[in-house]
């Protein structure tokens, strides 16, 4: 993996002019999305080795994007190798447990190639993947939309936009919807420790959207909602369970309980292909976990004495009881059931 174009630098640049997963048919080209909104970097992968680094190291995430890169990662994976199946498919579905679109996305690709389908087909495979995926992310934008009324005040966590996604965004998606309508008072977005996918991502393309925002501690949420009505909290999802229990970006599920205490409506927008309904509830969601390192070091520097311990937890799990609505692109369901969630699958 090399990194590729000189860094724009510019905190100019607009996030739509920015595309964070490019297609090159020799290789893929990474935003990198570490060093965002300051620099404006791509990485060039060429391995599925290299996709699978860059999804782990965090330089392209956000479930639907990991998923699309791995897809692309197989395409290489093939390319060079057409013996490479397993072994690839292996490295990229481990380069994080979460996010359920990346198994989604390769197990898509794998079903096309042992019905016999050649690396051409799966290349368009995967495309098809990335475009579905704005598609998806249109059309769940105008069902969540639909939801909110005008003059809504809204809170939302992580980076959920065109980054994380095929475009548009999930979550974010919606709330770009809803802003186009003239529904958007206010957005309070959550810093999202400790990588900052919020104060970082987030808020670089809800500014260049022109969309009236705010950054906000995650810790301050439950504080804002004692002190200004909340209507909606909207986050996005990484897996969503067969009875509806949702993980999402760590501080979701205090997030949704301190919504429920003031009355604030919750909504997790998420494709299909978030669903997995091999997991009966949220108790067996995988969570990553990262190193400690990440919470006693920031950019290198010590933030907790010298060889504290940490537990870092990346994703947590809302029960379906505190949600009040599931938006996906097949529908929206509203205070999620098994039966229900089925249903919109079927
Ligand atoms: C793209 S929407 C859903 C999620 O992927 C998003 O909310 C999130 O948790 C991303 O986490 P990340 O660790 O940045 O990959």
């Amino acid at each position: 993996m090399s990194a590729a174009s000189p860094s724009a630098a510019d905190a100019g640049v607009h996030a739509d002019a920015v595309q964070p997963i490019v297609w090159e048919r020799t290789h893929l080209r990474l935003l990198d999305q570490r060093v965002l909104p300051t620099d404006v970097r791509y990485l060039d992968c060429r391995t599925a080795d290299d996709v699978a680094a860059a999804i782990h190291g965090m330089a392209v995430r956000g479930a639907p994007a990991i998923g699309i890169a791995a897809a692309y990662g197989l395409v290489l994976a093939l390319r060079a190798d057409p013996g490479a199946m397993d072994a690839a498919f292996a490295t990229l579905a481990a380069s994080r447990p979460t996010a359920v679109n990346l198994r989604w996305a390769l197990e898509r690709m794998r079903r096309l190639w042992t019905q016999g389908a050649d690396v051409d087909a799966l290349e368009a495979e995967a495309v098809a993947i990335h475009e579905e995926d704005l598609a998806q992310n249109l059309r769940m934008g105008e069902l969540g939309a639909a939801l909110i009324a005008p003059g809504a005040r809204l809170v939302t966590h992580c980076n959920t936009g065109a980054l994380a996604t095929g475009g548009h965004g999930t979550a974010l998606g919606v709330i770009r919807t809803a802003h186009a309508q003239g529904k958007v008072a206010m957005v309070y977005n959550g810093e999202t420790r400790p990588w900052l996918q919020g104060a970082r991502l987030t808020a670089w393309e809800l500014q260049q959207e022109g969309i009236p925002a705010r950054l906000v501690a995650d810790g301050a949420v439950a504080h804002l909602m004692t002190r200004e009505k909340i209507d909606w909290v909207i986050v996005g999802a990484d897996r969503i369970a067969a009875n509806g229990d949702t993980a999402n970006k760590i501080g979701t599920y205090a997030l949704a309980v301190a919504a429920r205490r003031h009355g604030v409506r919750f909504m997790v927008v998420a494709p299909s292909g978030t669903f997995d309904l091999d997991c009966p509830d949220g108790s067996q969601i995988p969570i990553e976990e990262r190193t400690a390192t990440e919470l006693t070091e920031f950019r290198g520097q010590a933030v907790a004495p010298a060889g504290y311990d940490a537990f870092n937890p990346v994703f947590d799990v809302t029960p379906a009881e505190l949600i009040d609505a599931i938006v996906c692109e097949r529908g929206v369901i509203e205070n999620p059931t098994p039966e229900a969630v089925r249903a919109l699958l079927a």
